[in-house]
């Protein structure tokens, strides 16, 4: 029998109507039935993060319970972003929907297409901030601090 297994989200979209594709995001986690949303931050506007001149972006945090694996899951956001529209065309460029899988239970996660923890969440204001609102108090497997110490500890520019 399939366990249950929490994890947290990153939602993000910078093309379009950005709350309505967010909104979008959560509907249909919670029409999977193996998947629920269980908490949801507060949506931030953020700067575009990784030097690609585009639009601000709307960022949020998700923590959900689901039975699906991490491949699982990975294919059950890559299913939702492509419903919503997403264009890969510049890497790291605009997008109407982007959700990174940030945290998987306590797992630490390496295959070809799939790292988890997300590999440069604790580098990020723009998940660390919505992130802390809904587990802040919660300890990165690897780094060992909580969300809301590594948010503390980024350099403010
Ligand atoms: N502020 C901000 N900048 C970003 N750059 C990239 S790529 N992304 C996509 C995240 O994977 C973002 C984002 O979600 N927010």
């Amino acid at each position: 029998s399939r366990k249950k297994h929490t994890a947290y989200l990153g939602l993000g979209s910078n093309i379009g109507d950005r709350e309505s594709y967010l909104d979008m995001a959560i509907d249909e986690l919670n029409k999977d039935k193996y998947t629920k949303v269980t908490r949801v931050s507060d949506f931030i506007e953020t700067e575009p993060y990784g030097g690609v001149e585009q639009d601000d972006f709307l960022n949020g945090c998700l923590e959900i319970e689901t039975l699906r694996t991490p491949e699982e899951l990975l294919r059950l956001v890559n299913g939702i972003e492509k419903a919503a529209g997403r264009e890969r065309l510049i890497h790291w460029g605009p997008r109407t929907l982007d959700i990174d899988i940030l945290l998987y239970d306590d797992v630490v996660y390496d295959s070809e297409d799939l790292h988890i923890p997300h590999v440069e969440m604790h580098k990020r204001e723009f998940v660390l901030e919505p992130l802390s609102m809904i587990a802040g108090y919660k300890r990165h497997p690897l780094l060992g601090k909580t969300i809301s110490e590594l948010r503390a500890g980024l350099d403010k520019q």
